[in-house]
């Protein structure tokens, strides 16, 4: 994107970001939950977002996504400032997150979900009196995000009876009928059992290839598994960024993070 490879703290030169957040601050009535976050997020890669509960990761993903709009700062995703931009319009400028489950209609088939989100041009708004012969144009497409999402099985059954795994592979399924630059995904694993955690894992890989993945993901077997770089925050701020096998040594990510998920649970 004609950005210039940035230096980091550590010296490292990280590839050109494709998404980049300067001085990033949220404040909730007066409480900074994100103080001052700067991102540089390099396309191609998987970058992962992990911290203690409160850390400011959620609200750092609804600021990158236009959920938010931040008090303070700069989100770029190559020459657009993104802040103060609806979600809408950003996801039409290439950043699409994942939808949670809630967002599935029971009834509808996951074929019929893929088929809508493409249909719509932001996969936002969705257009139920299109006919099944205009959706027909999409079939094809549709048929190979269920392909890549794991799902070809179960296409046609109503998404009210899939598995929790496979409602969590359609909501990806319906991020990536968007054909984002960056997709974020939040928690893709949460509340997963192990064998569904490492179908996430493996579906992630897959459609990583020609994209950048930005995850908020506090199981750090899937954050060794997938990510190229991590941001741990803390108190709204970035504490340590680096390589997982950098920063898993590190001794303030062990205080702050892993100390805390080791007293959580
Ligand atoms: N809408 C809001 N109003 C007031 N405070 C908020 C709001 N959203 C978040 N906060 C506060 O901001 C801080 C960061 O919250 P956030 O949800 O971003 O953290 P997190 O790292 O995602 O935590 P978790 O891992 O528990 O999901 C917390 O102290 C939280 O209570």
């Amino acid at each position: 994107m004609g950005e210039r490879p940035t230096e980091t703290g550590s010296g490292a030169v990280l590839e050109a970001p494709v998404l980049k957040a300067r001085g990033l601050v949220r404040e909730f009535r007066g409480f900074r939950a994100v103080d001052g976050v700067d991102l540089d997020v390099a396309e191609g890669g998987v970058h992962a977002l992990v911290g203690p509960n409160g850390a400011g990761k959620t609200t750092l993903f609804n600021l990158l996504t236009g959920f938010l709009k931040p008090t303070a700062g700069s989100v770029r995703l190559g020459e657009h400032e993104l802040a103060g931009r609806s979600p809408e319009s950003i996801t039409r400028l290439g950043v699409a997150r994942s939808f949670q489950i809630t967002s599935l209609f029971a009834e509808l088939t996951p074929r019929r979900h893929v088929e809508l989100a493409l249909a719509s041009p932001t996969g936002l708004g969705w257009r139920f009196w299109r006919s099944d012969k205009a959706l027909g144009r999409f079939s094809a497409r549709a048929g190979e995000l269920l392909d890549e999402a794991g799902l070809s099985g179960h296409a046609d059954v109503p998404a009210g009876s899939l598995s929790y795994g496979s409602k969590r592979a359609l909501e990806l399924a319906l991020a990536l009928a968007l054909d984002p630059k960056v997709l974020l995904l939040d928690e893709p694993t949460a509340g997963m059992g192990v064998e569904d955690v490492d179908r996430t894992i493996e579906l992630v890989r897959r459609i990583r290839a020609g994209r950048t993945v930005v995850l908020v993901e506090h199981n750090m077997n899937v954050v060794a598994s997938l990510a190229d770089r991590v941001t741990v925050l803390q108190h709204g701020k970035v504490l340590v960024e680096g390589p997982y096998a950098e920063i898993r040594h590190d001794e303030r990510v062990i205080t702050a993070y892993l100390g805390d998920s080791h007293a959580a649970h």
